[in-house]
Protein backbone atom coordinates (compact mmCIF):
# COMPACT_ATOMS: atom_id res chain seq x y z
CA UNK A 1 0.00 0.00 0.00
CA UNK A 2 0.96 3.42 -0.92
CA UNK A 3 -0.38 5.50 1.92
CA UNK A 4 1.45 6.36 5.21
CA UNK A 5 -0.01 3.94 8.09
CA UNK A 6 -2.63 5.25 10.58
CA UNK A 7 -0.61 2.69 13.34
CA UNK A 8 2.30 1.23 13.26
CA UNK A 9 3.70 -1.65 15.81
CA UNK A 10 6.84 -2.33 15.63
CA UNK A 11 8.46 -5.67 18.17
CA UNK A 12 5.31 -4.76 20.63
CA UNK A 13 5.68 -6.79 23.64
CA UNK A 14 3.92 -7.62 26.41
CA UNK A 15 5.81 -9.55 29.58
CA UNK A 16 3.65 -10.32 33.03
CA UNK A 17 6.07 -11.44 35.34
CA UNK A 18 8.24 -14.84 33.74
CA UNK A 19 5.26 -14.94 31.11
CA UNK A 20 5.50 -13.18 27.55
CA UNK A 21 1.99 -12.68 26.48
CA UNK A 22 2.20 -10.48 23.52
CA UNK A 23 5.30 -11.37 21.87
CA UNK A 24 7.34 -9.35 18.55
CA UNK A 25 4.47 -8.30 17.38
CA UNK A 26 4.81 -6.10 14.24
CA UNK A 27 1.96 -4.89 11.96
CA UNK A 28 0.97 -1.41 9.77
CA UNK A 29 -2.46 -0.41 9.73
CA UNK A 30 -3.81 1.87 6.94
CA UNK A 31 -6.89 4.30 6.24
CA UNK A 32 -10.04 3.39 4.79
CA UNK A 33 -9.34 -0.07 6.00
CA UNK A 34 -10.91 -2.81 8.49
CA UNK A 35 -8.26 -5.15 9.62
CA UNK A 36 -9.34 -8.27 11.87
CA UNK A 37 -7.69 -9.37 14.66
CA UNK A 38 -8.08 -12.94 14.52
CA UNK A 39 -7.14 -15.68 17.30
CA UNK A 40 -8.30 -18.44 20.33
CA UNK A 41 -9.03 -17.79 23.98
CA UNK A 42 -6.54 -16.17 25.51
CA UNK A 43 -4.09 -15.75 22.55
CA UNK A 44 -3.62 -11.85 23.30
CA UNK A 45 -5.55 -9.89 21.63
CA UNK A 46 -7.00 -7.86 24.14
CA UNK A 47 -4.06 -7.77 25.61
CA UNK A 48 -2.35 -5.74 22.19
CA UNK A 49 -5.22 -3.62 21.96
CA UNK A 50 -4.85 -2.71 25.45
CA UNK A 51 -1.64 -1.69 25.07
CA UNK A 52 -2.52 0.03 21.88
CA UNK A 53 -4.83 2.83 23.53
CA UNK A 54 -3.21 3.13 26.70
CA UNK A 55 -4.65 1.10 29.18
CA UNK A 56 -1.76 -1.32 29.84
CA UNK A 57 1.96 -0.20 29.58
CA UNK A 58 4.27 -1.57 26.46
CA UNK A 59 7.17 -3.53 28.28
CA UNK A 60 9.20 -3.57 24.73
CA UNK A 61 9.04 -2.90 21.07
CA UNK A 62 7.34 0.65 19.82
CA UNK A 63 3.40 1.96 18.59
CA UNK A 64 2.90 4.72 16.87
CA UNK A 65 -0.16 6.63 15.56
CA UNK A 66 0.19 8.93 12.74
CA UNK A 67 4.15 8.43 13.22
CA UNK A 68 3.87 10.12 16.72
CA UNK A 69 5.30 7.51 19.02
CA UNK A 70 2.76 6.25 21.78
CA UNK A 71 5.66 6.24 24.61
CA UNK A 72 6.93 9.50 24.05
CA UNK A 73 4.09 11.66 23.32
CA UNK A 74 1.34 9.78 24.59
CA UNK A 75 -1.24 12.40 24.83
CA UNK A 76 -0.98 13.56 21.04
CA UNK A 77 -0.80 10.49 19.70
CA UNK A 78 -3.95 8.55 21.70
CA UNK A 79 -5.78 12.40 20.12
CA UNK A 80 -6.58 10.05 17.01
CA UNK A 81 -7.62 7.11 18.67
CA UNK A 82 -11.08 6.25 19.36
CA UNK A 83 -11.72 2.72 20.96
CA UNK A 84 -14.22 0.46 22.69
CA UNK A 85 -12.36 -2.23 24.78
CA UNK A 86 -14.32 -3.06 27.54
CA UNK A 87 -18.70 -2.72 26.94
CA UNK A 88 -18.98 1.11 27.15
CA UNK A 89 -19.92 2.81 29.56
CA UNK A 90 -23.54 3.96 29.40
CA UNK A 91 -26.25 5.81 31.47
CA UNK A 92 -29.19 4.03 30.93
CA UNK A 93 -31.55 6.04 32.93
CA UNK A 94 -30.33 9.02 30.11
CA UNK A 95 -31.03 9.11 26.55
CA UNK A 96 -28.36 8.69 23.71
CA UNK A 97 -28.18 11.60 23.19
CA UNK A 98 -27.83 12.83 27.00
CA UNK A 99 -24.81 10.31 27.23
CA UNK A 100 -23.04 11.72 24.23
CA UNK A 101 -23.57 15.47 25.57
CA UNK A 102 -21.89 14.03 28.71
CA UNK A 103 -18.28 12.48 26.58
CA UNK A 104 -18.55 15.71 24.54
CA UNK A 105 -17.71 17.82 27.74
CA UNK A 106 -14.83 15.83 27.96
CA UNK A 107 -13.51 16.35 24.74
CA UNK A 108 -11.92 19.72 23.67
CA UNK A 109 -13.96 21.18 20.57
CA UNK A 110 -16.64 18.82 20.28
CA UNK A 111 -19.91 20.83 19.75
CA UNK A 112 -23.50 20.01 18.87
CA UNK A 113 -22.74 19.80 15.42
CA UNK A 114 -20.49 17.30 15.87
CA UNK A 115 -22.80 15.46 17.69
CA UNK A 116 -25.18 14.96 15.10
CA UNK A 117 -22.44 14.28 13.16
CA UNK A 118 -21.80 11.17 14.83
CA UNK A 119 -25.77 10.42 15.47
CA UNK A 120 -25.64 10.29 11.80
CA UNK A 121 -23.25 8.25 11.41
CA UNK A 122 -23.80 5.14 13.15
CA UNK A 123 -27.55 5.37 12.06
CA UNK A 124 -29.87 6.54 15.85
CA UNK A 125 -30.92 9.86 14.32
CA UNK A 126 -34.85 8.34 15.22
CA UNK A 127 -33.74 7.24 18.80
CA UNK A 128 -31.06 9.04 19.88
CA UNK A 129 -33.48 10.90 22.62
CA UNK A 130 -35.10 8.10 23.64
CA UNK A 131 -33.90 6.53 27.04
CA UNK A 132 -30.93 4.30 26.75
CA UNK A 133 -32.53 1.42 28.73
CA UNK A 134 -35.06 0.91 25.86
CA UNK A 135 -32.24 0.11 23.50
CA UNK A 136 -31.39 -3.24 22.13
CA UNK A 137 -27.74 -4.12 22.39
CA UNK A 138 -27.17 -3.36 18.89
CA UNK A 139 -28.02 0.19 19.51
CA UNK A 140 -26.38 0.59 22.63
CA UNK A 141 -22.93 -0.67 21.30
CA UNK A 142 -23.88 1.65 18.03
CA UNK A 143 -24.03 4.30 20.86
CA UNK A 144 -20.63 3.77 21.74
CA UNK A 145 -19.50 3.57 18.56
CA UNK A 146 -20.91 7.11 18.35
CA UNK A 147 -18.75 7.95 21.46
CA UNK A 148 -15.72 6.39 20.40
CA UNK A 149 -15.96 9.07 17.40
CA UNK A 150 -17.22 11.76 18.94
CA UNK A 151 -13.40 13.38 18.91
CA UNK A 152 -12.79 12.62 15.06
CA UNK A 153 -10.61 10.00 15.53
CA UNK A 154 -8.18 8.24 12.86
CA UNK A 155 -8.71 5.25 13.82
CA UNK A 156 -10.83 2.94 15.97
CA UNK A 157 -9.76 -0.26 17.66
CA UNK A 158 -12.66 -2.28 18.73
CA UNK A 159 -12.11 -5.23 21.00
CA UNK A 160 -14.89 -7.84 19.88
CA UNK A 161 -17.32 -5.24 19.11
CA UNK A 162 -19.96 -7.85 17.96
CA UNK A 163 -19.77 -9.94 21.02
CA UNK A 164 -23.41 -10.92 22.64
CA UNK A 165 -25.06 -9.23 19.39
CA UNK A 166 -27.88 -11.39 17.05
CA UNK A 167 -27.66 -11.86 13.70
CA UNK A 168 -29.38 -8.38 12.54
CA UNK A 169 -27.32 -6.71 15.37
CA UNK A 170 -24.07 -7.64 13.73
CA UNK A 171 -25.01 -6.82 10.71
CA UNK A 172 -25.64 -3.52 11.74
CA UNK A 173 -22.32 -2.92 13.26
CA UNK A 174 -20.57 -5.07 10.43
CA UNK A 175 -22.37 -2.32 7.86
CA UNK A 176 -21.75 0.76 9.73
CA UNK A 177 -17.88 -0.03 10.95
CA UNK A 178 -17.32 -0.85 6.73
CA UNK A 179 -19.17 2.61 5.65
CA UNK A 180 -16.94 4.54 8.45
CA UNK A 181 -13.99 3.04 6.85
CA UNK A 182 -15.05 3.36 3.12
CA UNK A 183 -16.50 6.67 3.30
CA UNK A 184 -15.05 8.58 6.38
CA UNK A 185 -11.22 6.74 5.16
CA UNK A 186 -11.01 5.49 9.02
CA UNK A 187 -8.54 2.64 10.01
CA UNK A 188 -10.80 0.16 12.02
CA UNK A 189 -9.50 -2.78 13.78
CA UNK A 190 -11.71 -5.45 15.42
CA UNK A 191 -10.63 -8.71 17.37
CA UNK A 192 -12.90 -11.17 16.96
CA UNK A 193 -13.44 -15.08 17.20
CA UNK A 194 -15.71 -15.32 14.91
CA UNK A 195 -14.72 -15.97 11.63
CA UNK A 196 -17.43 -15.94 9.10
CA UNK A 197 -17.89 -12.53 10.96
CA UNK A 198 -14.34 -11.31 9.95
CA UNK A 199 -14.49 -12.89 6.55
CA UNK A 200 -17.51 -10.49 5.65
CA UNK A 201 -16.54 -7.72 7.49
CA UNK A 202 -12.51 -7.40 7.26
CA UNK A 203 -10.01 -6.34 4.20
CA UNK A 204 -7.47 -7.78 6.02
CA UNK A 205 -6.95 -10.18 8.43
CA UNK A 206 -4.01 -11.59 11.35
CA UNK A 207 -3.81 -14.54 13.01
CA UNK A 208 -2.56 -14.08 16.33
CA UNK A 209 -1.51 -17.20 18.45
CA UNK A 210 0.11 -17.67 22.01
CA UNK A 211 1.36 -13.86 21.60
CA UNK A 212 2.67 -14.05 17.96
CA UNK A 213 0.92 -12.88 14.83
CA UNK A 214 1.70 -15.83 12.46
CA UNK A 215 0.01 -15.11 9.17
CA UNK A 216 -1.43 -11.27 8.00
CA UNK A 217 -2.90 -11.66 4.27
CA UNK A 218 -6.23 -10.44 2.51
CA UNK A 219 -8.92 -12.29 3.31
CA UNK A 220 -9.54 -13.04 -0.41
CA UNK A 221 -6.04 -14.62 -0.10
CA UNK A 222 -7.44 -16.82 2.91
CA UNK A 223 -10.52 -17.89 1.27
CA UNK A 224 -9.47 -17.29 -2.37
CA UNK A 225 -8.00 -20.24 -4.62
CA UNK A 226 -6.44 -19.36 -7.74
CA UNK A 227 -4.29 -21.82 -8.55
CA UNK A 228 -5.91 -24.07 -12.03
CA UNK A 229 -4.57 -26.99 -10.08
CA UNK A 230 -6.29 -26.17 -7.16
CA UNK A 231 -8.80 -28.89 -5.71
CA UNK A 232 -12.16 -27.44 -5.56
CA UNK A 233 -15.28 -29.07 -3.96
CA UNK A 234 -18.29 -28.52 -6.80
CA UNK A 235 -22.13 -28.37 -6.98
CA UNK A 236 -23.84 -29.16 -10.22
CA UNK A 237 -27.55 -28.36 -10.64
CA UNK A 238 -28.18 -31.32 -13.72
CA UNK A 239 -30.76 -33.09 -14.88
CA UNK A 240 -31.55 -35.99 -15.58
CA UNK A 241 -29.55 -36.92 -12.72
CA UNK A 242 -29.09 -40.88 -13.43
CA UNK A 243 -27.79 -39.63 -17.07
CA UNK A 244 -25.33 -37.12 -15.60
CA UNK A 245 -24.02 -39.54 -12.34
CA UNK A 246 -22.93 -42.05 -15.34
CA UNK A 247 -20.77 -38.88 -17.44
CA UNK A 248 -19.34 -37.57 -14.29
CA UNK A 249 -18.37 -41.57 -13.46
CA UNK A 250 -16.53 -41.73 -16.99
CA UNK A 251 -14.26 -38.50 -16.20
CA UNK A 252 -13.57 -38.82 -12.76
CA UNK A 253 -12.22 -41.47 -10.42
CA UNK A 254 -14.01 -40.06 -7.72
CA UNK A 255 -17.00 -40.79 -6.51
CA UNK A 256 -19.73 -38.20 -7.44
CA UNK A 257 -21.85 -37.36 -4.20
CA UNK A 258 -25.68 -37.07 -5.06
CA UNK A 259 -26.55 -34.44 -1.91
CA UNK A 260 -29.96 -32.19 -1.47
CA UNK A 261 -28.27 -29.34 -3.06
CA UNK A 262 -27.36 -31.17 -6.65
CA UNK A 263 -24.60 -33.51 -7.37
CA UNK A 264 -21.22 -32.81 -5.17
CA UNK A 265 -17.56 -33.39 -6.85
CA UNK A 266 -14.16 -32.45 -5.73
CA UNK A 267 -12.17 -31.65 -9.23
CA UNK A 268 -9.12 -29.30 -10.13
CA UNK A 269 -10.11 -25.62 -11.38
CA UNK A 270 -9.18 -26.83 -14.94
CA UNK A 271 -11.47 -29.62 -14.54
CA UNK A 272 -14.73 -27.92 -14.31
CA UNK A 273 -15.26 -26.79 -17.74
CA UNK A 274 -14.21 -29.75 -19.35
CA UNK A 275 -16.62 -31.92 -17.53
CA UNK A 276 -19.25 -29.09 -17.98
CA UNK A 277 -18.56 -29.68 -22.04
CA UNK A 278 -19.39 -33.55 -21.41
CA UNK A 279 -22.10 -33.32 -20.15
CA UNK A 280 -23.68 -31.08 -22.66
CA UNK A 281 -22.01 -33.22 -25.00
CA UNK A 282 -24.22 -35.80 -23.34
CA UNK A 283 -27.74 -33.74 -23.28
CA UNK A 284 -27.54 -33.32 -20.08
CA UNK A 285 -29.04 -30.29 -18.80
CA UNK A 286 -26.70 -28.24 -16.10
CA UNK A 287 -28.22 -25.11 -14.73
CA UNK A 288 -26.02 -24.08 -12.26
CA UNK A 289 -22.40 -25.35 -11.27
CA UNK A 290 -21.31 -23.42 -7.45
CA UNK A 291 -17.84 -23.86 -6.12
CA UNK A 292 -17.70 -24.03 -2.73
CA UNK A 293 -14.30 -22.39 -1.70
CA UNK A 294 -12.53 -22.66 1.45
CA UNK A 295 -13.79 -21.18 4.41
CA UNK A 296 -11.81 -19.34 6.50
CA UNK A 297 -12.86 -21.90 9.44
CA UNK A 298 -10.60 -24.02 7.32
CA UNK A 299 -7.80 -21.80 6.25
CA UNK A 300 -7.99 -20.60 9.96
CA UNK A 301 -7.38 -24.43 11.23
CA UNK A 302 -4.65 -25.02 8.80
CA UNK A 303 -2.83 -21.82 9.94
CA UNK A 304 -2.93 -22.51 13.66
CA UNK A 305 -2.63 -26.34 13.08
CA UNK A 306 -6.26 -26.96 14.48
CA UNK A 307 -6.23 -24.57 17.58
CA UNK A 308 -9.61 -24.14 18.66
CA UNK A 309 -12.26 -21.54 17.93
CA UNK A 310 -13.83 -19.78 20.59
N1 LIG B 1 -2.80 -9.09 34.09
C1 LIG B 1 -2.49 -10.32 33.69
N2 LIG B 1 -1.68 -11.10 34.45
C2 LIG B 1 -1.33 -12.33 34.06
N3 LIG B 1 -1.73 -12.90 32.93
C3 LIG B 1 -2.53 -12.19 32.12
C4 LIG B 1 -2.97 -10.86 32.45
N4 LIG B 1 -3.74 -10.40 31.46
C5 LIG B 1 -3.83 -11.40 30.57
N5 LIG B 1 -3.12 -12.46 30.94
C6 LIG B 1 -2.96 -13.74 30.21
O1 LIG B 1 -2.50 -13.42 28.91
C7 LIG B 1 -3.06 -14.28 27.94
C8 LIG B 1 -3.67 -13.47 26.84
O2 LIG B 1 -4.86 -12.83 27.29
P1 LIG B 1 -5.77 -11.90 26.37
O3 LIG B 1 -6.94 -11.48 27.19
O4 LIG B 1 -4.95 -10.85 25.74
O5 LIG B 1 -6.22 -12.94 25.26
P2 LIG B 1 -7.33 -12.81 24.14
O6 LIG B 1 -6.69 -13.21 22.87
O7 LIG B 1 -7.96 -11.46 24.18
O8 LIG B 1 -8.36 -13.91 24.57
P3 LIG B 1 -9.96 -13.93 24.61
O9 LIG B 1 -10.42 -14.24 23.23
O10 LIG B 1 -10.21 -15.04 25.55
O11 LIG B 1 -10.42 -12.60 25.12
C9 LIG B 1 -4.02 -15.18 28.69
O12 LIG B 1 -3.39 -16.41 28.92
C10 LIG B 1 -4.29 -14.44 29.96
O13 LIG B 1 -4.57 -15.34 31.00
Amino acid sequence: MSQEPVLRMQNLTKRIGNKTIVDGVSLELYPGEVFGFLGPNGAGKTTTIRMLVGLMSISEGEVSILGTSLKKDFEEAVRHVGGIVENPELYKFLSGYQNLLHYARMCDNVGPERIDEVVKLVGLEQRIHDKVKTYSLGMRQRLGLAQALLHSPKILILDEPTNGLDPSGIREIRDHLRRLAKEEGLAVMVSSHLLSEMELMCDRIGIIQQGKLIDVKRVEEFVGTSDVNDRLTTIWTVEPLEQALEVIRSFTELQPESTSRGVEITLTREQVPKLNTRLVEAEVRVYAIHSLSKTLEDKYLEVTGGSHIA
